[in-house]
C-alpha cells in the first residue's frame, strides 16, 4: 500500500487565493494590511525564510516591511524598534525572525510584540488563550498542520493523535490544537519510554523533533496519518524532514512529504494571521 500525499504547497495556493481576495477588500475599504518581519544576523537559513515571507506578501497583496538588524544589536535595540512597531498604526504584524542570536532572549523580545500584532502567536497571552480554547492568533505551523488534516477528511475526534516533540513553536501548541479537535493526544519528547509502543498505537503521528529519518516505518500503525513537520538537511547537505519518508509511505495511509508539505502551510497561515490582525484593528477602530 501507498500513502495518499497530503500537499501542502497545493493547499497553500488556494487558501493564498482567498487570503488575496480578503486583503485587496480590506486594502479597497481600509488600507493595505501590513506585516512587519524583523530579522537580526545573517542565520542563511532565516534569511531564505525571511525572502519566503517577503515575497508571499507581495504575491498576496499584503504589505511588507523588512527590518535587518545586525548580529551584535543589542537586546534593547531590538526591543527599541519593536516598541516603534507596536505604535506604527499602519502595522498590522510583527514577526522576530527565530533564532535569535544567543545574547538575546527570545523570550523577551516576543513578550515585546504588542499581543494584537503576535501573528506568529507566540507571545504568552496567546499561548494562555490557546490553552483556555479563547480566541486569539494561533501559531503558524500547528495552525496549518490542521487545515492539512482537515483538508484531506482526517476526522479527528476521539482518534489517538501522537506529537513527537514539545517545542513551544510546535509540539505543545500543536497538542493543544489537536485536543481542541477532540482527539486523545500523547504529547512525547526524548525522556519518553518505550517510544515505539506509543507510536504503534497512534492514528495521526505528528513528527517535530529536528531528527532527520527519526520516524521509522516499524514505528508507524498500518494507514495511520503521517504529519512531518522537520526540517533537516541529511549528511549529502539535502532537505529532508524527520520521517523515513520513503518507508514510511508503505506503511502509512497519509503522509506529508518535505519539502512542500508542512514548511508552505507555515507562511500560508502567517499571511492569514496578518489579516486578522488587520481586521481586528480595522474593527477596533470603527468601533471607538
Ligand atoms: N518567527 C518565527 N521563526 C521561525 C518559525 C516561525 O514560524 N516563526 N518557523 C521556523 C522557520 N520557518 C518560518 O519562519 C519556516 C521554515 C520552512 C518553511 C518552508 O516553506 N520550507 C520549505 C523548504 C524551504 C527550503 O528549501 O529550505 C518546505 O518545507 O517546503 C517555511 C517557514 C523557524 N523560525
Ligand atoms: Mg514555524
Amino acid at each position: 500500500m501507498t500513502a495518499q500525499l497530503i500537499n501542502g504547497k497545493d493547499l497553500s495556493q488556494q487558501i493564498r487565493k482567498n487570503i488575496k481576495e480578503k486583503a485587496s477588500q480590506l486594502t479597497e475599504k481600509y488600507r493595505q494590511p501590513c506585516l512587519a518581519v524583523i530579522l537580526v544576523g545573517e542565520d542563511p537559513a532565516s534569511q531564505v525564510y525571511v525572502r519566503n515571507k517577503v515575497k508571499s506578501c507581495e504575491d498576496c497583496g499584503i504589505k511588507s516591511i523588512l527590518q535587518r538588524l545586525p548580529a551584535d544589536s543589542t537586546e534593547k535595540e531590538v526591543i527599541d524598534l519593536i516598541n516603534a512597531l507596536n505604535q506604527d498604526k499602519e502595522v498590522d504584524g510583527i514577526l522576530v525572525q527565530l533564532p535569535l542570536p544567543k545574547h538575546i532572549s527570545e523570550q523577551k523580545i516576543i513578550e515585546t510584540i504588542d499581543v494584537a500584532k503576535d501573528v506568529d502567536g507566540f507571545h504568552l497571552h496567546n499561548v494562555g488563550a490557546l490553552s483556555c480554547g479563547l480566541p486569539c492568533l494561533k501559531p503558524c505551523t500547528p495552525h496549518g498542520v490542521i487545515k492539512m488534516l482537515e483538508s484531506a477528511n482526517i476526522d479527528l475526534e476521539g482518534k489517538l493523535a501522537l506529537v513527537l516533540g514539545r517545542s513551544n513553536i510546535v509540539g505543545k501548541p500543536m497538542a493543544q490544537l489537536l485536543l481542541e479537535k477532540n482527539a486523545t493526544v500523547i504529547l512525547a519528547h526524548s525522556k519518553t519510554r518505550n517510544l515505539q509502543k506509543l507510536t504503534l498505537q497512534a492514528d495521526v503521528i505528528i513528527a517535530a523533533v529536528g531528527r532527520p529519518l527519526f520516524l521509522k516505518a516499524e514505528m508507524v500503525k498500518p494507514g495511520a496519518v503521517v504529519i512531518d513537520v522537520g526540517i533537516n538537511r541529511n549528511s549529502e547537505g539535502k532537505l529532508c524532514g524527520d520521517v523515513d519518508f520513503e518507508n514510511v509511505k508503505e506503511t502509512a495511509g497519509f503522509i506529508t512529504p518535505v519539502p512542500g508539505g508542512v514548511g508552505p502551510m507555515t507562511i500560508t497561515m502567517l499571511l492569514e494571521n496578518t489579516l486578522i490582525a488587520a481586521e481586528n484593528s480595522f474593527q477596533k477602530k470603527e468601533n471607538q
